[in-house]
Formats: structure tokens, sequence, C-alpha cells
């Protein structure tokens, strides 16, 4: 057996060709909407995804205000900027891209972003809206794992769903966004100090593997049927991608997400999501 592939570059395609249509009709009410980047820092991995940001608001006709700084940017200057984007009204939503250098306080930057264009839905307002169960942008990689399974026909209602990792992108929320009653799904959080991962694992009909280690999750480890979504990112000595998956779980699963070309290009595709409805929003009390 050979997993179908959830294929999350033909998936995004779908969403950004719908959103192109809801961006035009924002333009013709006078309203475009804008997504605004912060970059601190030269890590290529970081300068790739917020490049791939931008080319993918040219495609659909959102403008692109770009930000960086350099790596020794202070706590202040970087703050100085996330100011500047809550008053600037061309910026429908931004996002600061994570993770900033060692020794800025990320949290203190997150909070201090207006809640009403954190298009990364990551302020602690808007997780608290999303434990509330209140109207939030949502986060962007999980709300791509569960368009990704929806796009695939995936029963998500009523699965056993592990999710290994606990990071602010991903691990915290992907539970709170499974567990809604939209989604109906069992969840088991994993983590660096789960006792026996790989008896979890097994018992998964869902798989979202987000720890940040090469191909942790082994065929032996995957139920036969389960979907297994790949969204952790190593890299080679040569730049290569790493995912968490081992490939030969390809062999046992009946869905995988491919790493690249799977969670990552729907991570963009919400992203320009969060800052369509927040200009639509705009658009709507104007
Ligand atoms: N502010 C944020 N920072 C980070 C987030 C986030 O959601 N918000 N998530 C990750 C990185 N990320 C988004 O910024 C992201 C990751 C991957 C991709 C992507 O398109 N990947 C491609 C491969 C690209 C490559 O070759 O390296 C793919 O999977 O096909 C986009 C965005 C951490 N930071």
């Amino acid at each position: 057996m050979s997993a179908q592939i959830l294929d999350g570059k033909a998936t995004a395609a779908a969403i950004k060709s719908d959103l192109t249509v809801r961006v035009a009709a924002l333009k013709e009410k006078g309203v475009t909407p804008g997504l605004g980047t912060v970059l601190v820092g030269d890590d290529p991995a970081s300068q790739k995804y917020v490049a791939g940001k931008h080319r993918d608001c040219a495609q659909v006709g959102i403008a692109s205000i770009q930000r960086e700084l350099p790596a020794t940017a202070t706590q202040e200057e970087i703050e100085a900027v996330v100011r500047e984007l809550n008053e600037d009204p061309s910026c429908t939503g931004y996002i600061v891209q994570l993770p900033l250098p060692r020794g800025i306080d990320e949290n203190r930057v997150l909070e201090l972003m207006d809640p009403a264009k954190d298009a990364d839905g990551l302020h602690p307002t808007n997780l608290g809206r999303l434990v509330l169960n209140e109207p939030a942008p949502l986060p962007c990689t999980p709300n791509g794992v569960i368009s990704l399974l929806r796009a695939h026909g995936v029963e998500i209602k009523g699965a056993e769903v592990v999710v290994v990792g606990r990071g602010v992108t991903i691990g915290r929320t992907m539970p709170l966004l499974l567990t809604r009653r939209s989604e109906n799904a069992t969840v088991t959080q994993c983590h660096t100090g789960t006792r026996d991962l790989s008896a979890h694992l097994r018992n998964a009909d869902i798989i979202v593997a987000a720890a940040g280690v090469p191909h942790l999750i082994k065929p032996e480890d995957v139920k036969p049927g389960a979907a297994v979504l790949d969204v952790g990112v190593s890299r080679n000595a040569e730049g290569k991608i790493l995912g968490d998956v081992h490939p030969d779980v390809a062999e046992v699963a009946a869905w995988i997400s491919p790493n690249p070309g799977g969670v990552g290009p729907m991570t963009r595709a919400q992203l320009l999501v969060n800052v369509v409805e927040a200009a639509e929003r705009a658009a709507a009390a104007l």
C-alpha cells in the first residue's frame, strides 16, 4: 500500500483562487487588503517563508508591506515597527515572523500588536477568543491542517488524533481547533515528556507531527490506514528539508502530507484568508 497524498500545493491554489475573487470584490468597494510582515535577522528559512507570503499576496491582489530589521535590532526597535504597523491604515493585518533572534522577548512583541491586525491569530486576546469559542483569526498552520484534511475528505469527527509537539505556532493550538464542535476529534497531545510515544501513535487515526525531530515517526508507530501530517521542519547540511515523518510511513498510512508541499503552502494560504476576512470586516463597517 502507498498512501494517498494530502496535496497542500493544490489545495492552497484552490483557496487562493477563491481569495482572488474576494479581493477583487473588496477593491470594487474601495478596500485594498494589505499584509505586513516583520522579519528580523537573516535566517534563510524565515527569509524564504516571508518571500513566499509576499509572492502569494501578489498572486491574489493583496498589497505587500515588508519591514526588515537586522539580527542586531533591539527590543525597542522591533516594537517601534510593530507600533508603526498598528497605525498604518494600508496594513489590514500583519505578522511578526518567528522565531525572533535570541534575547528578544517574543511574547512582549506579540502582545504589542493590535489584535484586530493579528493575521497569525497568535495575539493573547485572539488565543483567548479561540479558547472561549469566540470569532477570532485562527492560527495558520493548525487551520491549514484542518483545511487540508477536509479538502481530501479525511474524517475528523470522532477521530483519535495525536499531536506531537507543543510549540506556539502549532502544537499549543492544534488541539483547540480539533476539539471544537465543528471538528469533534478526540486529541492526545504528546511532547518530550511523553513516556511511550509509540503507544499513543499506534492508536491514532490522525497524526500531526510537529516536533522538529527528523524522521521521529517510523512506520511501526503508525496504525495502517491512518492519516499522517508532517509539519516538522529540520534541515540537513545542504539545507534540504527533513520532516518529522520517515518516508517509509507512506507504506502504512492511507494519507500522508508531503514535506515540502503539504502543510507549508496551507499555512501561507490560511494567512491570506485571515487578511481577507479582516478586510471584509473593515469593508462591512464602512
Ligand atoms: N509568525 C509566524 N512565524 C512562523 C510560523 C507562523 O505560522 N507564523 N510558522 C513557521 C514558518 N512558516 C510560517 O511562517 C512557514 C513554514 C513553511 C512554509 C512553506 O511554504 N514551506 C514550503 C517549503 C519552503 C522551503 O523550501 O523551505 C513547503 O512546505 O512546501 C511557509 C511558512 C515558523 N514561523
